[in-house]
């Protein structure tokens, strides 16, 4: 894991207020622990990475910070304030975020994209909107000002008025920024906010997020591409199997074996679940064992011709259940479907996974 540090623009020391506190978040669903007693603080003019491989937990930790999920266990601060679990409080409070999956109101023009995310910043009424009184034109006028001054920040100043579905894809992740940016945050949660961009887009955003921390917002992002991380971030947390496994600067998180391994999918010692691996591969060798007891005498002797021949149907049988299988597979749907592009709206995992068993309640 080698990264290029040389691009990486002086960052501010952060010795600024724990803006995050997040202690011992577990989250649970049915029997599956997706993360286990994760302590993570982000401080003001810091960026944050949280890194880990695919399954880690790294998007479930994140909506148990934001409200989606409300944690097994665990307490979650904002400025010393405990969160309240419904998103648009936590919202209100100061965290913004953007999703793994780009969610843009498709059918809306850019710069209504972003006013939307202005509402929890507004104070106009529903009265006032109704009645289209002057609080109410005042207030819209500001708010569209403070969207204009974003997308002119966010380079998208003279796009204000296109349909959002008729950005290039790199642009529709800018405008998701934009209106994260729109509730005015203390804290801005990215979840892979490079993913599918060419690398001059990403460059693009890695100046962007270092803009945004100049700003005074502090930022955590989730991210896989290792380059990106380690020359964007001031501290990394690496969670593996739903546990942080190391957190520190960048060359210390990619100078530990452990990450290595991690990413790798080699075993190292001490590492999460390794208990529990253990105890499977201990169960395995006793029902063996006893299973090999069982046969006794019969394993020693010579295997008759009838017992070959069985052998040889069988392998027969494997032989053409598996012809079976591959004349199915022509009826099956066309895998490279699956591998199709996901569409660039909505359709989020991050949706269903809300529908499990950690959802808030509205
Ligand atoms: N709502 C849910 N119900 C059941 N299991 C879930 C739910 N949400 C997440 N999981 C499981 O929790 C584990 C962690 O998933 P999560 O999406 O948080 O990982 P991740 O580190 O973000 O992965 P990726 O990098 O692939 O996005 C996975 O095993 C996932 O299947």
């Amino acid at each position: 894991m080698t990264t290029d540090t040389t691009t990486k623009t002086t960052a501010p020391t952060p010795t600024g207020e724990t803006v995050l506190d997040a202690r011992g978040v577990t989250m649970r669903f049915g029997g599956l622990t997706a993360v286990r007693s994760v302590d993570l603080t982000v401080n003001s003019g810091e960026i944050v990475g949280l890194i880990g491989p695919n399954g880690a937990g790294k998007t479930t930790f994140f909506n148990c910070l934001t409200g989606l999920y409300i944690p097994t266990e665990g307490e979650v601060r904002y400025k010393g304030t405990v969160l309240p679990p419904k998103s648009f409080k936590v919202t209100a409070a100061g965290i913004a975020r953007t999703f793994q999956n780009i969610r843009l109101f498709n059918n809306m023009t850019v710069l209504e994209n972003v006013l939307v995310g202005r509402h929890t910043r507004t104070k106009e009424g529903l009265w006032s909107a109704l009645l289209r009184g002057p609080g109410f034109h005042k207030a819209e006028a500001a708010s569209r000002e403070r969207a204009m001054e974003l997308l002119e920040f966010i380079g998208l100043a003279g796009k204000a008025e296109h349909l959002a579905r008729n950005l290039p894809y790199g642009e529709q992740r800018k405008l998701e920024i934009a209106r994260a940016l729109a509730s005015e945050p203390g804290l801005l949660l990215l979840d892979e906010p490079t993913a599918g961009m060419n690398p001059q887009e990403t460059r693009a955003a890695e100046e962007l997020i270092f803009a945004i921390r100049d700003q005074g917002i502090a930022v955590l992002v989730i991210e896989h591409d290792m380059r990106f991380i380690m020359n964007l971030c001031d501290r990394v947390a690496v969670l593996v199997q739903g546990e942080k496994l190391i957190e520190g600067d960048s060359a210390t998180v990619q100078s530990d074996e452990r990450v290595i391994a991690a990413y790798l999918g080699e075993p190292f010692e001490g590492e999460p679940g390794e208990a529990e691996a253990a105890e499977v591969a201990e169960a395995e060798a006793a029902a063996e064992a006893a299973a090999a007891a069982e046969r006794g005498t019969d394993s020693t002797e010579e295997p008759t011709d009838a017992t070959a021949e069985a052998d040889d149907s069988s392998e027969t049988e494997a032989d053409d259940s598996a012809d079976d299988e591959d004349e199915n597979d022509t009826d099956a749907p066309d895998p490279a479907q699956d591998d199709a592009p996901e569409p660039t709206t909505d359709a989020d995992n991050d949706a269903d996974k809300a529908s499990g068993s950690g959802k808030e309640n509205d």
